[in-house]
């Protein structure tokens, strides 16, 4: 940021300092820059958002000079001052910075000298992809007819709540805002009134997409000016697209926001029907600020300020039944991301060993042989590990596999287990010394090994407790002063240069691993995927939904399912190749060191990330 001009010099240290900071929100925030001396002054802290109107800006400033113009922008606590002459502009600017000016403020006010008036950002035409604003869709009166539908009591009942921020009824279910969800087994005695009913047949007339279209669910909310509703999106899992809002009684200003920071402010006429459908719907938060005013654009095409009444708005909408949210945006999609997420963790200890047992353990003994035709390179930085055991070293490998890390280090003893039969079987043939068991119970005494590794196994256990164990276990078997690799997959598969994991997709070999999208499925794992292998009494009792994972992309979940396509040696049909689901932990940054330090007779010599994975090398105390 350029420093202020000279003519700044002689104010106070406290004001210049202040001056620095909106001249940084100036630059954020419009095309405008300070100027040493011009006709344009900003008025750094008094605007619309701060309360101040027009004609009490107009009135101040008059006393130094003739003003061309004043500008306050919506949402905007600044606003911007043109004076005719350069000369009246230096005389206020030299009386007011720093003082007590405005008699409605208390505090001082700030000034700034810019090149220009900058343009306003007035309530756009454009609306966010997928809303649709419908003006005069209802006459007066029907306006007045829809109103009086409703009657409001003055006490407080289960249906008619008076919020923080403003008064509410629910026709057909209610909707809970404790959970953001309603409840679809208990309908409310009052459904939707009869009298909305011309309102869909009018709307299948002019969208005729929504003919169909039936709402089962109404909302009225009574908004008395300084009342609004905050951001956000109507629950994915609750209700269908779209969702409709009738403005009845006052027009009023709705805020739609994104994750990309986009902002539209867009005003909603008295009398006009919202349709949020598609992006806006899912992606996009609506919330009404609370405040006595708008600003609204006059007959001439200038902003006014307006003062609000009361609003009552009509929201309808159609609860979901035919299942999950099955959007394309996850991110903010409660049947898809965060539930799912928190449940695996919360698992029993016996739902959580019979998900390992199905997704994990029967899935490798079937893929097998398959998979240890895959599994032949050693990363480099766990065969130097192996390799730096010292002649007589016990080295214990947990979650062995085919035994990529036996037999390059000659000098010392290596034994081997792993879940699954098929694999254990695979290393008997190649001569390695292996047993069959599970990582949560070593079948060996404790302080009887020099080290131990174990890649990539911690991963797929479903809950951090057992995480936590299976590396407890790990350092139980381990000698004092012994030391263990462990190795797990990351979620972040873009840390350093892009993983193997994904350079193995060529697509992603192009493009930047930044990019790669991820359009995900989503598997109840309540509904038996595993026709095969598991059980329907097994995966009933799971009751988690789990991302599937699309391979070779970012991982957009902790807790998911990765498929493994099984291709036999003579089969290259990848139609018939049938689909393994692996459930996957993928780690954050940090978490796996966190857990290891909550281990007992243990701590981290190193930690670092390698080819996609987390790792730790473990020191037994
Ligand atoms: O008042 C409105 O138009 C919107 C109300 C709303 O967003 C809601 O109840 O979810
Ligand atoms: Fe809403
Ligand atoms: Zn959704």
């Amino acid at each position: 940021m350029e420093d202020l001009p000279l003519l700044y010099l002689d104010l106070k240290l406290k004001t210049k300092r202040k001056l620095r900071k909106y001249q940084h929100l100036l630059t954020k925030e419009t095309d405008a820059v300070v100027t040493i001396e011009s006709e344009n002054l900003m008025i750094c802290n008094a605007g619309l958002v701060s309360g101040n109107q027009r004609e009490e800006l107009v009135q101040f400033f008059s006393s130094f000079g003739a003003i061309e113009e004043v500008s306050m922008s919506p949402g905007k606590s600044y606003s911007f001052i043109k004076f005719k002459r350069t000369h009246d502009a230096i005389k206020a600017f030299k009386e007011v910075n720093g003082q007590k000016g405005l008699p409605s403020m208390d505090s001082c006010l700030y000034l700034l000298f810019v090149n220009k008036v900058p343009p306003l950002s007035v309530y756009e035409d454009v609306l966010p992809p997928g809303l649709l604003l419908l003006e005069n869709f209802i006459n007066e009166h029907e306006e007045e007819m829809l109103l009086n539908c409703v009657i409001w009591s003055s006490v407080d009942s289960d249906q008619e709540k008076c919020l923080k921020h403003r008064q509410v009824k629910h026709f057909g279910y209610e909707f809970r805002y404790s959970d953001n969800n309603v409840n679809k087994d208990a309908p409310l005695m009052e459904s939707i009134p009869q009298e909305c009913g011309f309102l869909f047949e009018r709307l299948s007339k002019s969208r005729p997409e929504l003919s169909l279209w039936m709402p089962d669910q109404l909302t009225v909310n009574k908004y008395e000016p300084g009342q609004g509703i905050p951001p956000h999106i109507d629950t994915h899992s609750a209700f269908n697209d779209p969702i409709l809002s009738l403005s009845l009684n006052a027009s009023i200003v709705m805020e739609w926001r994104n994750s990309e920071r986009q902002h539209f402010s867009v005003l909603l006429p008295r009398r006009s029907l919202l349709i949020m459908s598609s992006e806006s719907r899912y992606a996009w938060t609506h919330g009404i600020t609370p405040r006595k005013t708008d600003i609204l654009k006059n007959h001439e095409g200038n902003l006014t300020v307006c003062a609000r009444e009361v609003r009552v708005s009509f929201t309808f909408r159609q609860l979901r039944r035919e299942g999950p949210c099955m959007c394309q945006w996850p991110k903010f999609c409660d049947s898809q991301t965060p539930k799912t997420e928190t449940q695996v963790d919360r698992l029993t200890e016996d739902c959580a060993s019979k998900l390992e047992k199905i997704y994990v353990h029967q899935v490798y003994n079937e893929i097998a042989s398959h998979f240890s035709d895959t599994r032949h390179k050693p990363w480099p930085n766990v065969l130097s590990f192996v390799m730096s055991l010292k002649p007589g070293d016990i080295l214990l490998d947990v979650g062995c596999g085919n035994g990529k890390y036996f037999g390059h280090n000659k000098y010392i003893v290596e034994i081997g287990c792993d879940r699954s039969s098929n694999l254990m079987e695979v290393c008997t043939t190649r001569g390695f010394q292996v047993f069959q068991c599970d990582c949560l119970v070593l079948p060996l005494r404790s302080c009887t090994v020099n080290a131990c590794i174990s890649i990539a196994v911690i991963h797929h256990l479903s809950t951090q407790e057992r995480r936590k164990a299976a590396i407890n276990e790990i350092i139980r078997v381990l000698k004092p002063g012994g030391k263990a690799l462990i190795y797990v997959w990351a979620k972040n598969q873009n840390k350093e240069e892009m993983s193997s994991y994904l350079k193995q997709d060529r697509k992603n070999r192009r493009k930047s691993a930044e990019t790669s999208v991820n359009h995900t499925k989503f598997i109840s794992l309540d509904e038996s995927n595993y026709p095969k292998t598991a059980p329907d009494d097994q995966i009933r009792s799971f009751g988690v939904t789990l991302p599937v994972h699309s391979n070779r992309t970012n991982f957009q979940h902790n807790n998911l399912l990765v498929p493994w396509i099984l291709k036999h040696g003579d089969s290259k049909n990848v139609e018939e190749a049938p689909t393994f689901l692996r459930f996957y932990h993928v780690f954050e940054e940090d978490e796996l060191v966190q857990l290891c330090i909550s281990i007992e007779n243990c701590s981290v010599e190193r930690s670092f990330y390698d080819q996609g994975n987390w790792c730790v090398i473990l020191v037994k105390s």
